[in-house]
């Protein structure tokens, strides 16, 4: 997985499966905002392969304490679990006490079972400059099959430092997905593709996106293929 773009359709709420199979590759099954997230794995037969994310609250999201990394391991035995995505400062023990264990042996079983890690970083305040987003998609790059990084643009220059990112660190051989939150970046999520992200993010239903300046699935889709070729001339 991965190795060619792969747009995921977010949610909270695996009965959308089927609404997102038209556009999207796979689903991101966001654990820590769902409803009794384990009960919905297990009730699970949908087509599309899932990526799980049970995002810590220190990073954005609202799972709050270590629990997070047992629903994780119990997710990982599901067949549908193509997936996970593990928070780089968790690894690297930038985290609150215990995250790192709890991290590296999630990533260990992750590997046990084949299913693939995506490393993430999240800014919501700013993008940093250029050399800064290279070095921390090669260390996320590193520590799984993914390395992630999504930041929040402010101006148009952000976009570029993304996008620059993107490219530096693809040619020097990292796998990388790259997103800029807030409107000034949401072009990005459409353009970094071609300069080799590999993961989509965006909701099924856009008024349940899962993070800011999300495009609707659909146009996402439609835009990342456009661009990508399909032209009616060289
Ligand atoms: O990390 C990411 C990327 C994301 O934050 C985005 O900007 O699209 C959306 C999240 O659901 C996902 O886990």
């Amino acid at each position: 997985m991965f190795e060619e773009f792969v747009l995921t359709a977010s949610t909270a709420d695996l009965s959308e499966e089927p609404r997102a199979r038209e556009d999207a590759d796979a689903v991101e099954f966001r654990m820590d905002l769902a409803d009794s997230p384990l009960a919905q794995l297990d009730a699970y037969d949908g087509e599309l392969p899932l990526l799980v994310t049970n995002r810590a609250s220190w990073e954005g999201g609202e799972a709050d304490d270590l629990g997070r990394f047992d629903a994780l391991s119990t997710a990982l035995g599901h067949e549908a679990v193509a997936a996970v995505d593990v928070e780089l400062a968790a690894l690297r023990g930038n985290a609150p006490e215990g995250e790192e264990s709890h991290a590296t042996a999630l990533r260990d079983t992750a590997r046990e079972e084949g299913v693939a890690v995506v490393v993430s970083v999240h800014d919501f305040e700013s993008t940093p400059e250029p050399a800064a987003l290279v070095d921390l998609l090669a260390d996320a790059a590193d520590e799984g099959d993914v390395g992630k990084l999504a930041t929040t643009a402010t101006a148009p220059a952000d976009a570029l430092a993304m996008i620059e990112a993107t490219h530096e660190t693809t040619a020097a051989g990292h796998r990388v997905a790259t997103m800029c939150m807030g409107e000034p970046g949401r072009h990005t999520r459409a353009v970094t593709p071609i300069y080799g992200s590999k993961i989509g993010y965006a909701p099924v239903d856009p008024a349940n996106a899962t993070a800011p300046g999300q495009y609707p699935l659909a146009t996402l889709r439609e835009l990342v293929d456009g661009l990508r070729g399909g032209g009616t001339s060289e």
